[in-house]
């Protein structure tokens, strides 16, 4: 049984198609981050999976039910994008609050409160926090009864960067107890390593799903070699060049080479045979790359919300 099943989904907001056909699947112990530009349905997705939805058209099963049946809402943990709390209550009085709505047990609230690193100020009032200490608060929140289900919202906005590693940490902590997680976010470096597998949406349509690795199959985008210290670098320029790839100086002594996947190897070879580099860098295509190389391929995005 999936985590969660949408198939065939077209999703209307009165005349207005918002998603098309949209077929997405989430196994169980599985983290999806769920990729697009503003406006692509995401927000429209995670309604649908919420049960705040009901499909204009196809179907959507969360956890083999349909998502409004009690016993899924239990299971289902909900981190919006814009959290907002009682700004009087303490971050742990907040916990508790949200506990009794969801029925889950109290006696997680100092443990949750640990865990997102609020334990220091889980007595001070939430108006006192910071925007990154609400944001944790809402992870807290979510996690709430142990849900098997997560959905996160641009969970990262708001966090600095090593609280943003905390939040990664706490997502991987909860994949190897076997919870499913989609994860929506703007902010892509840092988030790969996270993640199962990753879904591009682009104008409501869903425009690849798939590991990294099979998305840069797919996409066939080149990687990157860079290699310094070379005593002939112009040599090597001149070789790549001639055989038809793109090749660029760096400095003197380097050479930097748009390599595709299936040749990588092969450039290597020729690069510690023959010369004898001081370093080698391989860059593959980030996952920022390829969400570039799908939304160029869905068409101009910016310039349809009147960006350009
Ligand atoms: N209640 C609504 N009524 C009418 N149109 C809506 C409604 N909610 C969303 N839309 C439209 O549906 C489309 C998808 O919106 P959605 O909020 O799902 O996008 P998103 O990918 O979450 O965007 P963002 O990254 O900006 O949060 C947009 O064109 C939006 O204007």
């Amino acid at each position: 049984m999936n985590a969660v099943d949408i198939r065939g989904v077209n999703q209307r907001y009165g005349s207005m198609t918002v998603l098309h056909e949209l077929e997405l699947r989430l196994g169980q112990g599985e983290v999806l981050g769920l990729f697009g530009h503003n406006g692509a349905g995401k927000t429209t997705s995670m309604k649908l999976i919420l049960g705040l939805l009901a499909p204009s058209e196809g179907e959507v099963w969360v956890l083999g039910r349909a998502p409004n049946d009690p016993d899924v809402r239990r299971q289902l943990g909900y981190l919006p994008e814009n959290v907002t709390f009682y700004p009087q209550l303490s971050g742990r009085e907040t916990l508790r609050h949200f506990a009794r709505l969801k029925g889950a047990s109290t006696k997680q609230v100092g443990e949750l409160l640990e865990q997102v690193g609020l334990a220091h100020a889980a007595d001070r009032r939430v108006k006192t926090y910071s925007k990154g200490m609400r944001q944790r608060l809402g992870l807290a929140q979510a996690l709430l009864g142990e849900p098997r289900l997560l959905l996160l919202d641009e969970p990262t906005v708001g966090l600095d960067p090593i609280a943003t590693q905390e939040l990664y940490l706490v997502i991987d902590r909860l994949r190897q107890r076997g919870a499913s997680i989609i994860l929506c976010s703007h902010v892509l470096p840092g988030v790969e390593a996270h993640i199962n597998r990753a879904a591009i949406l682009a104008r409501g349509r869903l425009q690849a799903v798939g590991s990294l690795a099979s998305l840069r199959r797919e996409a066939g985008l080149p990687a990157r070699i860079r290699a310094s210290g070379l005593q002939c670098s112009k040599l090597w320029l001149e070789r790549w060049r001639a055989a038809g790839y793109c090749v660029r100086a760096l400095g003197n002594t380097g050479v930097e080479v748009n390599v595709p996947d299936g040749l990588k190897l092969e450039l290597l070879r020729q690069l510690l045979g023959e010369a004898n580099p001081g370093d080698i860098e391989i860059q593959q295509p980030s996952l920022e790359d390829l969400y570039r190389f799908y939304m160029e391929r869905a068409g101009d995005v910016r310039a349809e919300e009147g960006r350009v």
